[in-house]
C-alpha cells in the first residue's frame, strides 16, 4: 500500500441505503418467513436465507423474493474440497442471489471464485465468527493467543489475493479489513446490536451507527429485526441510524 493511501476508505455506497441493511430471515418455515418480509414491507430491501430456512424450503422462496424485486444473499458458509465447493457455487450461482457466504480458507476460497465464474454472483468470505473469541480459537486448536483481528488480518488478506468479492468479519474489525481490502471489495458485518437490544450468543459487536463509521458496507441483522414485536419499525429505525452514520 502506497504511504499516500488514506487508511480509511469505503467502498461505492449501495445507491439504496436501505439495501446496506441485509436481514437475517432466521425462521424455521417458508411460511414465517413469507410472514415476516410482508410485515417488514419496503422497509426491507435484502434478506439473507441461512441454514433454517435454506434447509426448508429457503431456495425455492430465494427465487420467489428475487422476482419481487429483493436482494438474497445465501448465507451457507460452504466448505469442502475444492472441485465440490466449485461445482456447488457453479449450481448455485443459477439462482440469481446477490451474495453466497464460503468459509475464509483459501482452496475454499479459490474454488469458489472459479465456480462463480461468468455469473453475477458475489462470493463473501466468512473470516472469523462473530461469536468466537480468543478462547473459542484456542479451543479449536489455533496457537494460544491468536486474536480474532490477528486471523481476521490474514484472511482478508489471503481473500483479497485471491480476488474475493467481500469479506465477512465482526464490525469492531472493519476498519482494518478496509484498509487491507481498499474500496474494490465490500465488508459485510453480523454482529450488529442496536443499544439497548440483547447480545445473544454474538461476542464481537457493535451498534449499527458505530458499524457503519467504522467502513462497513452492509450490516446483518437477524433477531433484533424478527424477533422485535414490530420489525417493520425496527428494521425502519436501523435504516434511520445507517443513514446518520453515512457521511
Ligand atoms: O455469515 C454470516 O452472516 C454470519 C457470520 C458471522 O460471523 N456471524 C453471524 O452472526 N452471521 C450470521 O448473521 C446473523 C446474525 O443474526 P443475529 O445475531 O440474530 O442478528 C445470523 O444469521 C448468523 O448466521
Amino acid at each position: 500500500m502506497s504511504s499516500a493511501m488514506p487508511l480509511r476508505m469505503e467502498s461505492a455506497p449501495a445507491r439504496d441505503i436501505r439495501d446496506r441493511l441485509i436481514i437475517g430471515l432466521d425462521l424455521p418455515s417458508v411460511e414465517e418467513a413469507r410472514a415476516a418480509v410482508d410485515r417488514i414491507g419496503d422497509a426491507g430491501t435484502f434478506y439473507k436465507i441461512g441454514y433454517q430456512l435454506a434447509y426448508a424450503g429457503g431456495f425455492e422462496f430465494a427465487r420467489e423474493l428475487i422476482a419481487e424485486g429483493k436482494k438474497v444473499f445465501l448465507d451457507l458458509k460452504l466448505h469442502d474440497i475444492g472441485n465440490t465447493v466449485e461445482e456447488g457455487v457453479r449450481s448455485i450461482a443459477r439462482l440469481g442471489a446477490t451474495f453466497l457466504t464460503v468459509h475464509a480458507y483459501p482452496q475454499t476460497m479459490r474454488a469458489a471464485v472459479a465456480g462463480k465464474a461468468g455469473s453475477s454472483l458475489k462470493i463473501l468470505a466468512v473470516t472469523v465468527l462473530t461469536s468466537y473469541e480468543e478462547q473459542d480459537l484456542a479451543d479449536a486448536g489455533y496457537a494460544p493467543g491468536m486474536t480474532a483481528a490477528d486471523l481476521v488480518t490474514r484472511r482478508a488478506e489471503q481473500a483479497r489475493d485471491l480476488g474475493i468479492d467481500g469479506i465477512v468479519c465482526a464490525s469492531p474489525e472493519a476498519e482494518r479489513v478496509r484498509a487491507i481490502v481498499g474500496s474494490d471489495r465490500l465488508i459485510v458485518t453480523p454482529g450488529i446490536r442496536p443499544a439497548g437490544s440483547e447480545a445473544g450468543d454474538q461476542k464481537r459487536i457493535l451498534t449499527p451507527a458505530d458499524a457503519i463509521r467504522l467502513g462497513a458496507d452492509h450490516l446483518v441483522v437477524a433477531r433484533p429485526i424478527i424477533k422485535a414485536a414490530d420489525p417493520r419499525a425496527a428494521a425502519e429505525a436501523i435504516v434511520r441510524e445507517i443513514s446518520g452514520a453515512t457521511r
